[in-house]
């Protein structure tokens, strides 16, 4: 099956690649970019030596010629090409934010118009598989909402209030540098951004609706000197007290047949360049306190995409998805 990656030299773009080397039918067959145009692939992604020999291309989109597509280029970016795409026949999977939200959400949020808004369903499998499943399109969601929300998905229909406190790597910005992602502002340092109005609160949100929650939602990001990774502190208030054991028997029943979420003190070590999503808590009367880690470029991007792609193409979950996560 000939996969295309739009926008291959950034980073999420690169992991796409890098884990598809690893899928039993997916074969990058273009990979674009503007400013690469004519380079191999390689040479801006040096630890794909020896995995291919293909060079970045710059087509027209009704050039762009597979049987998938990831876009994985930046919001408002993904627009022009996604409805293109699929009049063309391809099955897509965007990595960005425009189809995530309603248009008038998305339009508030992110300060632009929409120029081809149409509704998709929300990738995020282990509360939406049902929705994707034989789908042409799919809107992967955001790295900050994917671990936010498998954090307090199971407990949500009973809370009050749900605050998320996250630590991300700094990889989580994209390819190109900015003062906030210099070395020296960012080593040694834990900076809090957007510290009430981040535009991923929109989607967790969004997400807290779809499960029945009427619990108000706060969110705080912080950039932290790691290149990969978000762990997220959901502290979360109930109607009611839960006791531990109850907590946990909620969690194990909730996720007992999700191969990517693991029930485990997190880490973003023991995440780290995989799918998985591990999550523990501690319940406290009214108060639990939920931790979630995930990897922001693969189960928060990439990975994500790939598990779409195998639920919307009818292959294994997991295929290209099972290599261990390299800790330390
Ligand atoms: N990084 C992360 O952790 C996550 C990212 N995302 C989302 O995934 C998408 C990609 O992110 P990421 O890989 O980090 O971004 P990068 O900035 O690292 O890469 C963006 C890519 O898109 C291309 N591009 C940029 N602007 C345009 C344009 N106007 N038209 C076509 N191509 C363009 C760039 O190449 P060139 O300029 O040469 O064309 C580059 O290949 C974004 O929407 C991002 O918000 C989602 C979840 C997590
Ligand atoms: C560290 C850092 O800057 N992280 C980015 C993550 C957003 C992102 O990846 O964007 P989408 O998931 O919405 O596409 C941020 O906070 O804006």
């Amino acid at each position: 099956m000939d996969v295309a990656i739009v926008g291959a030299s950034g980073y999420t773009g690169g992991e796409l690649f890098r884990l598809l080397q690893g899928h039993s039918s997916a074969e990058v067959v273009a990979a674009t970019s503007r400013k690469e145009e004519g380079r191999p692939v390689a040479t801006v992604h040096p630890h794909l030596k020896g995995y291919t020999d293909l060079t970045f291309t710059n087509p027209a989109v009704e050039d762009i010629d597979a049987d998938v597509a990831f876009l994985a280029v930046p919001h408002t970016a993904a627009m022009n090409y996604a409805g293109r795409l699929l009049e063309q026949g391809m099955k897509v999977v965007d990595l960005s934010a425009d189809y995530r939200l309603p248009r008038g959400v998305y339009e508030t949020v992110y300060g632009v118009t929409h120029t081809d808004y149409f509704e998709a369903p929300y990738g995020l499998p282990e509360l939406h598989r049902e929705e994707v499943k034989g789908k042409q399109f799919v809107s992967n969601p955001g790295c900050f909402p994917t671990g936010a929300t498998l954090a307090a998905a199971p407990l949500a229909s009973g809370a009050r209030y749900v605050i998320y406190d996250s630590k991300t790597g700094v990889s989580g910005s994209g390819v190109n540098p900015s003062p906030t992602t210099h070395y020296p502002n960012v080593a040694d340092g834990v900076m809090p951004y957007k510290l009430t109005g981040h535009r991923h609160l929109a989607e967790m949100e969004q997400e807290l609706g779809r499960l029945g929650s009427k619990a108000r939602c706060f969110f705080t990001p912080h950039l932290v000197p790691v290149n990969r990774g978000i762990l997220t502190t959901a502290h979360i208030i109930l109607d009611e007290p839960m006791t531990q054991e109850e907590v946990e028997a909620r969690y194990r029943d909730f996720y007992k047949d999700e191969f990517f979420v693991r029930l485990q003190k997190p880490s973003l070590g023991a995440v780290r360049g995989s799918n998985f999503c591990d999550i523990w808590f501690e319940a406290r009367d009214e108060r639990v306190v939920v931790v979630s880690a995930i990897d922001n470029l693969v189960k928060g991007a990439a990975g994500q995409a790939i598990q779409n792609m195998n639920i919307i193409c009818g292959f294994a979950e997991n295929d290209g998805l099972m290599t261990p996560p390299c800790m330390p």
